[in-house]
């Protein structure tokens, strides 16, 4: 765990807030990246991580930001983008890859261009932390200048009140974009949260970048977590899309998604979507990051995500693999929003 002390001893920062499940070896100086897999014990830990921006270079660590020795290739590469996508003209059997883990990468490298570096302490708490310790964590780094964004990794231990938690953070420094207030801001018309969740950011940023027209198109989000589903249902909304949400009680699941043209889904259910739920040419956003035994793989498992992939990709006209696919945007988003919020609150346009 990152204390309070350590917190405060750099110029700028994110905070993540992490009950654990995990060892003194997760502090800030180690990689981080693994604090975000939904694989650890997750409903035993809770981390909240503060971050923080400094003009001088500083690779992030954690999720490897790397910085950028040449800037002119670097934007000549982002320039270089993918090619355009029409969901409902796609003609050929098998559906183009939409590929996160490059565009994580274009994105990493926009940021290092800017010349940006983060820092990331972690608090690792107890499980058995009480709800008062978590507020008192997230009320430092509420009150900490150098901390710019403030992420507490979900879901939560269940003795603590997951509201009180998410209330507590400062809506300026609401990376991950939950606080009711950024959240109603993102559901009312003609008005903007200061964030946006960045598994959903991450969605539609991967939309915009593939070239997919999103504006009057029928979307379907299988879900609807505070998480992912109901903000990916609500931005696509804010982008012109007719959306249906498709849940746990929703009978005939695949009535809905076989009339998409975008399919967002975030279950948690290993291939759960089938080939013949899908609309030839439709694009599919694979959230669903499942573990499956897999005596082959040196973890024991492997990640597969909610939709049947190898059914998916002869059907879709574009589809996000799992691994590669909407994770890696997940932690680019946050980046993204630590950006923002630096820039916001030292006014640096
Ligand atoms: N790639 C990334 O960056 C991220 C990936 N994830 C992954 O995305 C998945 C979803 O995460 P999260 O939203 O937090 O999960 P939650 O468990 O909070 O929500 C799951 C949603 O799926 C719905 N659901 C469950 N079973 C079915 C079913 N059989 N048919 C239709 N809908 C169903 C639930 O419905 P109901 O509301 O009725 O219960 C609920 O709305 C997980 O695999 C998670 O690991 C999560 C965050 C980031
Ligand atoms: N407050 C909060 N915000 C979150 O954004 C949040 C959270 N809590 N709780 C847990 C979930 C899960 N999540 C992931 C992020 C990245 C990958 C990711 O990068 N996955 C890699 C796979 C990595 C591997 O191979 O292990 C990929 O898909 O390619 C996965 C999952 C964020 N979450």
């Amino acid at each position: 765990m990152a204390s309070p002390s350590s917190m405060t001893t750099t110029s700028s920062t994110t905070s993540k807030l992490v009950f654990s499940g995990c060892s003194t070896s997760s502090s800030s100086s180690s990689s981080s990246s693994r604090r975000f897999l939904p694989l650890t014990t997750a409903t035993t830990s809770s981390k909240c991580r503060a971050f923080h921006f400094h003009r001088r270079f500083n690779p992030l660590r954690h999720v490897h930001l790397r910085p950028c020795k040449n800037p002119t290739t670097v934007f000549s590469q982002t320039i270089n983008r993918p090619s355009f996508i029409a969901a409902a003209m796609a003609t050929e059997a098998s559906a183009k890859v939409i590929d996160g883990k490059r565009v994580a990468k274009e994105i990493r490298e926009e940021k290092a261009c800017e010349d940006a570096g983060i820092k990331s302490f972690e608090a690792c708490l107890p499980k058995d932390a009480t709800e008062e310790e978590v507020l008192k964590h997230i009320s430092s780094s509420n009150n900490d200048p150098a901390v710019h964004g403030i992420l507490v990794q979900l879901p939560l231990p269940s003795h603590i009140n997951e509201q009180n938690v998410l209330n507590a953070v400062c809506i300026e420094k609401d990376v991950d974009g939950f606080h009711p207030l950024n959240i109603g801001r993102l559901a009312m018309r003609d008005r903007e949260p200061l964030f946006v969740p960045c598994t959903p950011k991450g969605c539609i940023e991967l939309l915009h970048r593939y070239g997919v027209v999103i504006k009057g198109k029928r979307a379907v989000v299988i879900g609807r977590s505070n998480i992912v589903g109901m903000p990916a249902a609500l931005l696509l909304q804010r982008e012109d899309a007719t959306v249906s949400v498709v849940h746990s009680r929703t009978k005939n699941p695949e009535e809905f998604t076989r009339e998409a043209d975008i399919i967002i889904s975030a279950v948690g259910q290993a291939n759960m979507v089938k080939g013949s739920w899908i609309k030839p040419g439709a694009v599919i956003i694979d959230v669903g990051i499942n573990p499956v035994e897999d005596s082959e793989s040196p973890r024991g498992y492997r990640l597969v995500g909610d939709v049947c992939y190898d059914e998916a990709r002869q059907i879709a006209s574009a589809i996000t693999p799992v691994p590669g696919g909407v994770g890696p945007m997940t932690i680019a988003m946050l980046l993204s929003n630590t950006l923002i919020s630096a820039k916001r609150i030292h006014n640096f346009n």
